[in-house]
């Protein structure tokens, strides 16, 4: 690995290390062969800031325990801060952990960025981001760390790269699962939720063992919703309400299609719920959405076009961008990503709703118990949510929301292995698919 070509960061923040974590550094560096990338650069950081902070007055810095195995961070981010310490620090509010898995991936590189530069947790939030890879991404993590720092966001304040989920997700009080494996060709449906379905099993395990104890979860990484519920079933620590599976991608996709078909800026449309599975089963609901607070069924009077053509062009939109694209939607995702957050952390406004896929335990709608599915939710900006009670169903719409129920029930079915519900059987129906399947 080219060590030699690095340099220690030109800059030297008004910053303390102590000067103990040089022996344990250079320990480590002998004993940890993939990470010594890092590691290397913090002995020089650590050297530099040493040398420079020799006449400054101490300040109070985090204790790093050597014993830790979640000690691990990267580069220009191993140096430490006094938040207190600076004026413009002085309002900040307290360091908030931000595990991120997939960190290599498109969807990440749109993501963390977005993250780092408080557009999403706002301008007096420092974070720290851990971001989880695996052998085979880890040197690509690297890269990702090393533009990072190269962006100089004043808050984000760690930044830790990893491969075990029992280290990166120490402490994490956010979670956002994105990694997963794509489906292969020839691999079954079934092949997928399996794979899948392990690497979510783990990471669920590793949540309960080291994550805050509240931590919101939100799952992106396909097929989502099964894969958060098993996540959360592994879990039994974590409150399951606290569990999500990204279906805001779906709601913004519908809001556009509605807004274009209507001749208005899609800012006009609310109240719009996807019920569901993020598959092409899933359902976007227009009778409950309004233009202009008017319900969209006045707006837009060619109700063939919303029973069909909408609703297919919002289950499969996944696809028709990946035919354009040759790949699937990372841009669009991450913001969805962002506004699924950002959805949990600001209060709803009033008369409106956020769709999110969450466990169904106690919901109103009379949707099945014990699945994770997409129904309508507000919260008061406290990271917490409550369900909608004002919606009305019609034959229709009940139709559809039962065809994508026996889909996930079905999922469930087929992970039962992975659940801790007996043995996996699968009888997946026929046209079942993630909405980038055409
Ligand atoms: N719910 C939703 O609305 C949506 C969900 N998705 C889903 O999100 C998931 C992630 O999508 P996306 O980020 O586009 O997928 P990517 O294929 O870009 O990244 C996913 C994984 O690929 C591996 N990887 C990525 N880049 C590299 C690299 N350069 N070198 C080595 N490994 C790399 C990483 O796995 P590792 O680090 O583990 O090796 C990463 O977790 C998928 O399951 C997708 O289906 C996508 C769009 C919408
Ligand atoms: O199928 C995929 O991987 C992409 C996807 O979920 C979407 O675009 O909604």
């Amino acid at each position: 690995m080219a060590v030699a070509e690095l340099t220690a960061p030109s800059i030297c923040p008004k910053s303390n290390l102590r000067s103990s974590q040089l022996s344990y550094l250079s320990a480590r560096f002998n004993s940890r062969r993939h990470q010594s990338f890092h590691l290397l650069r913090r002995v020089r950081s650590a050297r530099i800031s040493c040398s420079v902070n020799s006449q400054s007055p101490p300040v109070a810095v985090k204790t790093q325990d050597p014993k830790s195995k979640s000690s691990d961070c990267y580069g220009v981010f191993c140096l430490t801060y006094d938040l207190k310490a600076e004026d413009e620090t002085k309002s900040w509010k307290k360091l908030i952990n931000i595990a991120v898995s997939g960190a290599a991936g498109m969807i990440s590189n749109h993501l963390l960025f977005k993250l780092a530069s408080g557009q999403v947790f706002g301008p007096d939030q420092p974070i720290a981001l851990k971001l989880l890879g695996s052998e085979k991404s880890f040197q690509a993590l690297e890269g990702v760390a090393m533009e990072l720092e190269d962006s100089l966001f004043p808050l984000l304040r760690e930044v830790k790269i990893g491969i075990d989920p029992y280290e990166v997700f120490q402490d994490a009080e956010w979670a956002l699962l994105i990694g997963a494996k794509p489906r292969g060709p020839g691999m079954e449906r079934a092949d997928l939720l399996d794979i899948n379905g392990q690497i979510f099993a783990e990471q669920g395990k590793a949540l309960n063992a080291v994550a805050s104890r509240n931590v919101k979860v939100i799952v992106v990484g396909n097929p989502c919703n099964t894969n958060a519920l098993i996540c959360l079933k592994n879990a039994p620590n974590i409150p399951a309400k606290n569990f999500h599976a990204l279906t805001r991608l779906d709601e913004n996709r519908a809001k556009c299609q509605l807004a274009l078909k209507a001749g208005v800026f899609y800012d006009k449309v609310s109240n719009v719920t996807i019920w569901g599975n993020h598959s092409t089963t899933q359902v976007p609901d227009f009778l409950n959405a309004r233009i202009n607070g008017v319900p969209v069924k006045q707006v837009i009077t060619d109700h063939k076009w919303l029973e069909e053509e909408f609703t297919e062009k919002v289950q499969k939109r996944g696809g028709a961008l990946i035919q354009k694209w040759g790949r699937s939607s990372a841009a669009s995702t991450a913001v969805s990503i962002v506004d699924a957050i950002k959805s949990l952390v600001t209060p709803t406004p009033e008369g409106d709703w956020f769709s999110s896929g969450v466990y169904t335990n106690g919901n109103p709608y009379g949707i099945v118990e014990g699945i994770v599915f997409s129904m309508p939710c507000r919260s008061k900006g406290d990271g917490d949510y409550e369900f909608v009670k004002d919606v009305t169903f019609d034959n229709y719409l009940l139709k559809k929301i039962t065809k994508t129920e026996a889909e996930l029930l079905a999922e469930k079915r087929c992970v039962a292995h992975l659940t801790g519900e007996g043995i996996g059987f699968c009888d997946l129906p026929e046209d079942t698919m993630l909405p980038g399947e055409m």
